[in-house]
């Protein structure tokens, strides 16, 4: 169950983990214990619900998903091709792979930049609703990282709409700008320090097309933006700074929807604020 895997990002399910075994410790009444199983289980079964309803990923964008959980990640990382071992939990997963095509059909996008591509598993859906001669451009900066994601991507059928560009997001976006390239939806998920950078240089640049759409990903990180943990110190602190800097951007219209890690919705205030 992908519940499993995610649930963890939420901090009232870690805190019930917690308090179970308290309980346990404790010795407390088994009614007390069975009652705190019984909304753990509710928390997973909603998440597992809505992923049940939501229609089935492609058999590629499966596949892709499965071949990065099977992934020998800590061969690589004792071979040296990486520094460190990445953590799974980083790639989308079904339900939000399936919002963002919803998105990006509703969007009628044709092109997509996407800042922070790992094995592929968002670059592949954006990929797969986008018109047949439509474009997704994904930076990212481990060439280990990138090269393993172009391997995964050309077994599929809308990999080839994925152009890679391997380096620091920055960079990328400054050459992006220079060729005076523009992009529909604009998905930042690459280092969440470097959220506030990417978000003024995608409007400093002119990067965002005519009713175009920002998607910023981790906007809840796990937790800390609301429940002050500080579990993830500094980069939970980076995304507290984003969600503020955006809150008062009078610009736009913003949107933050509890899918996840979150996921913020960002469009140009008049694209969404039709009355005079
Ligand atoms: C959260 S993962 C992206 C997950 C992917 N969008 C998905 O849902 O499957 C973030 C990726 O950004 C990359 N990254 C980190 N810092 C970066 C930077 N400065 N520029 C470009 N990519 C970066 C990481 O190597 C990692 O692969």
């Amino acid at each position: 169950m992908a519940s499993e895997k995610f649930m963890i990002l939420d901090p009232a399910y870690r805190k019930l983990q917690k308090l179970k075994e308290l309980v346990r410790e404790e010795n407390a009444s088994s009614k007390i214990s069975a009652e705190i199983d019984e909304v753990i289980d509710l928390l997973k079964a909603r998440y597992d619900y809505c992923e049940g309803i939501t229609s089935d990923p492609s058999k590629d964008l499966q596949q892709l998903m499965h071949s990065t959980f099977h992934h020998q990640w800590q061969n690589d990382h004792a071979e040296g091709k990486l520094s460190r071992v990445p953590s799974t939990i980083m790639m989308s997963g079904k339900l939000e792979a399936q919002f963002l095509r919803s998105l990006t059909s509703l969007c009628n996008a044709e092109r997509v930049l996407e800042l922070g591509l790992f094995t592929g598993c968002t670059a592949l859906a954006f990929a797969e609703s986008i018109p047949e001669d439509g474009k997704v451009v994904s930076c990212e900066l481990d060439p280990y990282i990138a090269d393993l994601a172009r391997s995964f991507l050309d077994k599929t059928s809308c990999g080839k709409k994925v152009e890679i560009m391997k380096g620091p997001a920055k960079s990328s976006l400054e050459i992006l700008a220079k060729k005076k390239e523009q992009f529909d939806i604009i998905f930042i998920d690459a280092d969440k320090k470097g959220y506030i950078t990417y978000y003024k240089t995608i409007w400093d640049l002119g990067l965002l097309a005519p009713k175009g759409t920002i998607l910023v990903d981790n906007v809840l990180f796990h937790g800390d933006p609301y429940s002050k943990e500080g579990r993830t110190g500094e980069i939970g602190q980076s995304i507290i700074n984003f969600n503020e800097m955006v809150r008062k951007d009078d610009r736009v219209h913003k949107i933050m929807v509890p899918i996840r890690d979150g996921l913020m919705i960002i469009r140009r205030k008049e694209d969404v604020d039709r009355q005079k």
